[in-house]
């Protein structure tokens, strides 16, 4: 049973794939990598089936086609890239929380960037914008997306806001990532498939293709996690500092500029 109805996810088809198609495209890989025409980031990662580093000899016969979201400059279209992260609270924030789990998360990253006076963009997008009842807030949360200088076409937030809101995706994604996982990361079994599912729902991407005359919305990027490789316990660690330092609560111990009278980051649903 498909977890999307039709048009709400980026379009993939199941393809059989032709022999040595693998082969080749690794081929390619290899000698990109041999020239240093490959992102660094990308280097001795190859599509299944290559046969040279050893832990990556799998047979693969089949493969997802992934419909193309790139825009067409020439026609005047654009993409807009966003993850919507978690759109319901973590079910295990403490009963007095002030701040999301996306928020909570975003400062406690962003008070580590400060403290190795690193400096770094405060994103602000909070998910429970995107999801309110209230336009204001959602034309916000759409403003943030949108970023400067898009963000000041007061027609293109209004036709953004209510392709976003009138979609079907957000009410989707944040149905399932509720009813997929009701204990939390605390509590979950992380080896089960609802668990994981949640997760992959809680940083999967929209991807927002906008033309002068229409825009089109699909929820893709769906990266399959796993807990595996120390991912588990880093998940509860994580989730266990948010509570336990007061990430949730708005109680962080710190001088950091978020605690200026005036600019409080408090979440509402
Ligand atoms: O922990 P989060 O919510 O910051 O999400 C991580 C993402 O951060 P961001 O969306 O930028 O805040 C992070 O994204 P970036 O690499 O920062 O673009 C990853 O997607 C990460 O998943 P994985 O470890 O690659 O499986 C994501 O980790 P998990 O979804 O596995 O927790
Ligand atoms: N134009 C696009 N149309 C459809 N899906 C796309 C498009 N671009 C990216 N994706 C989806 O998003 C996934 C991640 O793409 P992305 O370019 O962010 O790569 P990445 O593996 O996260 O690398 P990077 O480290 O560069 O961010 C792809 O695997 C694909 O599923």
């Amino acid at each position: 049973m498909p977890l999307f109805p039709p048009g709400v996810m980026v379009g993939q088809t199941l393809v059989k794939l032709p022999q040595e198609l693998v082969s080749r495209a690794n081929d390619v890989l290899h000698s990109l990598e041999e020239t240093n025409a490959r992102p660094i980031h990308r280097r001795h990662l190859y599509l299944a089936g290559d046969p040279r580093p050893s832990e990556q000899q799998m047979e693969e016969k089949y493969a997802f086609l992934v419909e193309d979201m790139t825009p067409d400059i020439s026609r005047g279209e654009f993409l807009i890239e966003f993850k919507a992260k978690w759109l319901t609270q973590s079910p295990n924030a403490p009963a007095d929380w002030r701040r999301c789990r996306t928020c909570a998360l975003r400062l406690k990253k962003h008070s580590e960037a400060l403290r190795k006076g690193k400096t770094v963009e405060w994103r602000g997008l909070c998910p429970f914008d995107l999801v309110s009842q209230d336009q204001k807030r959602n034309a916000n949360a759409v403003k943030r997306i949108l970023k400067h200088p898009r963000n000041e076409d007061e027609n293109l937030v209004t036709r953004v806001t209510k392709a976003l809101i009138n979609g079907p995706q957000l009410s989707i994604l944040r149905e399932l990532q509720a009813s997929l996982d009701p204990n939390g990361i605390l509590k979950a079994d992380h080896t089960s498939k609802e668990f994981l599912t949640a997760m992959t729902l809680r940083d999967c991407t929209f991807f927002v293709k906008v033309s002068p005359t229409d825009i089109q919305a699909r929820l893709g990027d769906f990266d399959v996690k796993s807990g595996d490789g120390g991912k588990s316990d880093y998940w509860v660690k994580l989730e266990t500092e948010l509570i336990e330092d007061g990430w949730y609560s708005g109680t962080e111990k710190g001088d950091f500029p978020w605690n200026a009278e005036g600019l409080q980051v408090v979440c509402k649903l």
